[in-house]
């Protein structure tokens, strides 16, 4: 059927069901347009599912402060308005953001952090000494090639410190669909959790924590377009945990 897009689709296996990269760019652009959902509102309702993850595997008891690692896109958007959910939820967080954006809707996003009197840190190594939890919105399904500066030291602190991280759509330097980079040497960075928004991408073929799917704003048509089911949420959540490859718990 011609408003298929089978183009998009990977080669399916089993009832796992993941979108690409362009696949999710171009839903997300299908939101926005036949949607009439504004870039605020979907960053809005990726963030507030990011910051209800957080919640379910980070409770108080284990700390909290958190340190939000901002990146220069809508990844990054995501973190700034997952932190301002979790402030107002308790939580004390911290924001890394080098690479700041002159775009409207990030600077309000930053502003309303800096009324809630939220620090904004530039040592990321340092930070990452004093925090319980770390939240990677550095990049999304955009990301492509070699993590350029300043992020590779980020990426590298990630990979070595014992504090939990959960990731934004992806694991940062990850490619969308062949995950890890393969690098000569060292290892690469593994997030304990992953919130994938909409759908997961090829890459969580690779993940092995836990994971969140966050898109309880797709409607039954756009799942319908682009070939994937619409996990079950219960009561109000924004997320529902998926297995880690993204198979039905
Ligand atoms: N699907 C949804 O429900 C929603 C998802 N959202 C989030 O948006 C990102 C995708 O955002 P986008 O702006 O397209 O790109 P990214 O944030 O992934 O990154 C682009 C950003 O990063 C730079 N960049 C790319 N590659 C590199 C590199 N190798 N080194 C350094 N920098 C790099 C690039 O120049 C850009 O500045 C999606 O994953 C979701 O998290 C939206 O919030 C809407 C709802
Ligand atoms: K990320």
């Amino acid at each position: 059927m011609s408003h298929h897009h089978d183009d998009h689709l990977t080669p399916s296996c089993g009832a796992v069901q993941t979108l690409p990269a362009k696949a999710a760019a171009a839903l997300d652009k299908d939101l926005m347009s036949s949607g009439a959902f504004s870039i605020d509102q979907l960053m809005e309702l990726a963030g507030l599912s990011v910051s209800q993850a957080v919640y379910r595997v980070h409770p108080f008891a284990k700390g909290r402060r958190v340190l939000v690692a901002v990146g220069p896109g809508n990844n990054g958007g995501d973190g700034l308005v997952a932190a301002r959910h979790l402030r107002h939820y308790g939580y004390q967080p911290t924001i890394y953001y080098p690479k700041r954006s002159k775009n409207d809707l990030y600077q309000r996003l930053t502003k309303q952090l800096e009324d809630l009197e939220i620090p904004f840190v530039d040592d990321f190594p340092a930070a990452l000494n004093s925090t319980d939890h770390v939240v990677d919105a550095i990049f999304g399904f955009s990301f492509s090639g070699e993590v350029r500066e300043p992020f590779p030291a980020v990426i590298q602190a990630m990979t070595e410190t014992k504090v939990p991280v959960t990731s934004v759509d992806a694991p940062s330097s990850w490619d969308i669909e062949q995950g890890p980079p393969k690098s000569g040497t060292g290892s690469s960075f593994h997030p304990d959790v992953l919130v994938s928004l909409t759908a997961p991408k090829p890459l969580v073929k690779y993940f092995k924590g836990r994971h969140f799917i966050g898109g309880r704003f797709v409607s039954p048509a756009i799942a319908k377009k682009y070939d994937f089911d619409l996990p079950e949420y219960e009561g109000v959540d924004q997320v529902v945990e998926i297995g880690p490859n993204g198979q039905k718990l």
